[in-house]
C-alpha cells in the first residue's frame, strides 16, 4: 500500500468520525429543544406536516394531550403579560355574561343597525376595557359597543352598573392585576366609550366583542367573549371565552352542544399568541386553570369531514355553503353554531371547516368578529382566508373592508376548499 493510499484512508476515517460526532451533537440539540418546550410537540408535528405537505403526518397525538403550565411558559415568552391579562379579563367578563345568560330578562335594546344588545354586552365591554387600560394605558381599543344609548337611559345604565360593580374574580391577585373596581357609573360610561379607535395599520390596538353572537346568547345557544391584540395590523394575541362549549376538546360537534341547563362541564377559554401555538383551558371564576395545547384534526377523507356555519341565515349564505360542501364530498349536514365558538371548535379538532359566505355585496365583516378566531385557528395548524383565498386584513380600520366572507380549514386542505368555493361562487 502506498503512502498516498494510507493518507487517503486516514482522511476518510477521520471524516466518518467527525460526521458521527456531528450527528450525535445534532441529536442532543434536538432533544434539548424538545424538552425545553421551545418547540412543543404539536408544533413539531405541524412543522413536519408543513414540510411534507401532507395532512396525514399530523398525528392524533398532536391533539390536546400536552399540558402546559401556563404561567411558567408565559413568563419567558413574548406577549406573556398581554396574554395573561387578556385571559383573566375575558374570564371576568364571561362571569358577568353568565349571570345575565341565566336571567330571564337580559335588558335587551335595539341598536341603530337593528341588531340586539344586552346589559351583558355593555357590562362585559366595561370590565375588559378597564382591565386593558389599567395595564396598557396607551394602547388603542376597537370595541363593538358605545355608551350613547346609556347616557339617555338612566335605569338601563344603573342596571349595568349594578352588574359591573358586583362582578369580580374570586382571586385577589387576579383582581389586582386587572386594576380592581371601576369608580362609579359615570366612569363606567367613559370606559365603554374608550373602545372607539378607528383601528388601522400602526401601533398596538385591541379588538373587543364583549358578546359575539348576541342572538345566540338570547336564544340560549353559543356565544363568545372575544379579545385580540393587533400590532401594526397583525394579530399577535387572541382570546375567546366560550361559556357554553364543553371543556372537553374531544366532545363531538353538534348544533345542540352545550345546551344543557347547568354550567357543569362547560365553559372554555381558547387562546393563542403568534408563533407560540394555541391552547384551551376551562373557564373558571378565579385565577387561570391549566391549559392544553390544541391542534386541528387532519382530514383524511372529505366524506368524513364536518363543517360549521352561522345559525343566522342573514350572516352567511347557507345555500351556497351546502353546494360547496356537496362538491367537496362532505356528506354530513352542517353544524350551525353562533359566534366565534366556531373558530375555537375547529381549532381543537371538534369540527373541521368553517364556511362564512357573504349574503350581501355591501356588508363588511367587523374586525372584532374575527381577530381572535383567525389567530387561534392559524396557530392550531389551520388557514383562514376570505372567499378569494386572501388572508384577512385587520389593518384597514374597524371592518375587514378588503375581504369578503371567511373560509377556515386545516392548512393541508385549504387550497382544495378555496378552489371549490370559487367554482361554486363563479356559477352564481
Ligand atoms: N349581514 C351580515 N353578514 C355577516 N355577519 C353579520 C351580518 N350582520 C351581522 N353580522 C355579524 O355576525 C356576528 C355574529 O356572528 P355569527 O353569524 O357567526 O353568529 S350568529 O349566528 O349570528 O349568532 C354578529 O356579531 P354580534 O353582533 O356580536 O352578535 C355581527 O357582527
Ligand atoms: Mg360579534
Amino acid at each position: 500500500m502506498t503512502v498516498d493510499k494510507i493518507k487517503q484512508q486516514k482522511k476518510a476515517s477521520s471524516h466518518t468520525f467527525y460526521s458521527k460526532i456531528l450527528f450525535v451533537f445534532s441529536l442532543i440539540v434536538l432533544i434539548l429543544a424538545i424538552f425545553s418546550s421551545r418547540i412543543s410537540f404539536p408544533r413539531l408535528s405541524l412543522i413536519a406536516s408543513h414540510l411534507t405537505g401532507s395532512a396525514n403526518t399530523i398525528t392524533a397525538t398532536s391533539r390536546s394531550t400536552i399540558t402546559t403550565t401556563s404561567t411558567q411558559k408565559m413568563a419567558s415568552s413574548q406577549y406573556a403579560k398581554e396574554l395573561e391579562v387578556a385571559q383573566l379579563a375575558v374570564q371576568r367578563a364571561a362571569r358577568l355574561t353568565k349571570r345575565v345568560f341565566h336571567e330571564k330578562a337580559k335588558g335587551t335594546v335595539s341598536k341603530d343597525d337593528k341588531s340586539p344588545v344586552t346589559i351583558g354586552d355593555f357590562g362585559a365591554q366595561a370590565l375588559i376595557i378597564s382591565a386593558l387600560k389599567a395595564n396598557f394605558p396607551s394602547d388603542e381599543i376597537v370595541a363593538e359597543e358605545e355608551a350613547a344609548q346609556l347616557r339617555e337611559d338612566t335605569p338601563l345604565r344603573d342596571q349595568i352598573w349594578e352588574l359591573v360593580k358586583s362582578t369580580k374574580l374570586d382571586d385577589e391577585a387576579a383582581e389586582q392585576l386587572l386594576g380592581g373596581a371601576i369608580k362609579d357609573a359615570d366612569a363606567m360610561l367613559e370606559i365603554i366609550d374608550q373602545g372607539n379607535s378607528k383601528g388601522g395599520a400602526k401601533g398596538r390596538i385591541w379588538t373587543i366583542d364583549p358578546i359575539d353572537g348576541t342572538k345566540g346568547f338570547l336564544r340560549g345557544g353559543q356565544y363568545a367573549v372575544c379579545l385580540g391584540l393587533m400590532v401594526d395590523g397583525d394579530v399577535k394575541v387572541g382570546v375567546l371565552g366560550c361559556p357554553n362549549l364543553p371543556v372537553d376538546d374531544a366532545a363531538p360537534l353538534a348544533a345542540d352542544i352545550g345546551t344543557n341547563a347547568t354550567d357543569e362541564g362547560r365553559g372554555v377559554i381558547f387562546s393563542a399568541v403568534q408563533g407560540q401555538g394555541a391552547t384551551s383551558r376551562p373557564l373558571g371564576t378565579a385565577g387561570l386553570a391549566e391549559g392544553k395545547s390544541i391542534a386541528m384534526k387532519p382530514i383524511t377523507e372529505m366524506s368524513n369531514a364536518s363543517f360549521c356555519e352561522s345559525v343566522e341565515a342573514g350572516h352567511s349564505d347557507q345555500g351556497v355553503a351546502g353546494q360547496i360542501a356537496q362538491k367537496l364530498g362532505i356528506t354530513k349536514p352542517s353544524v350551525r353554531m353562533d359566534s366565534q365558538a366556531k373558530y375555537g371548535s375547529i381549532a381543537r379538532g371538534a369540527g373541521d371547516i368553517y364556511l362564512r359566505l357573504p349574503t350581501s355585496k355591501s356588508y363588511q365583516e367587523k374586525i372584532w368578529d374575527h381577530a381572535a378566531g383567525d389567530l387561534i385557528v392559524r396557530e392550531a395548524g389551520g388557514q383562514v382566508t376570505d372567499v378569494s383565498g386572501n388572508r384577512l386584513d385587520f389593518s384597514v380600520g374597524r371592518t375587514l373592508a378588503e375581504n369578503k366572507g371567511v373560509i377556515a380549514a386545516p392548512a393541508a386542505v385549504h387550497d382544495q376548499v378555496i378552489k371549490v368555493v370559487q367554482e361554486v361562487l363563479g356559477q352564481q
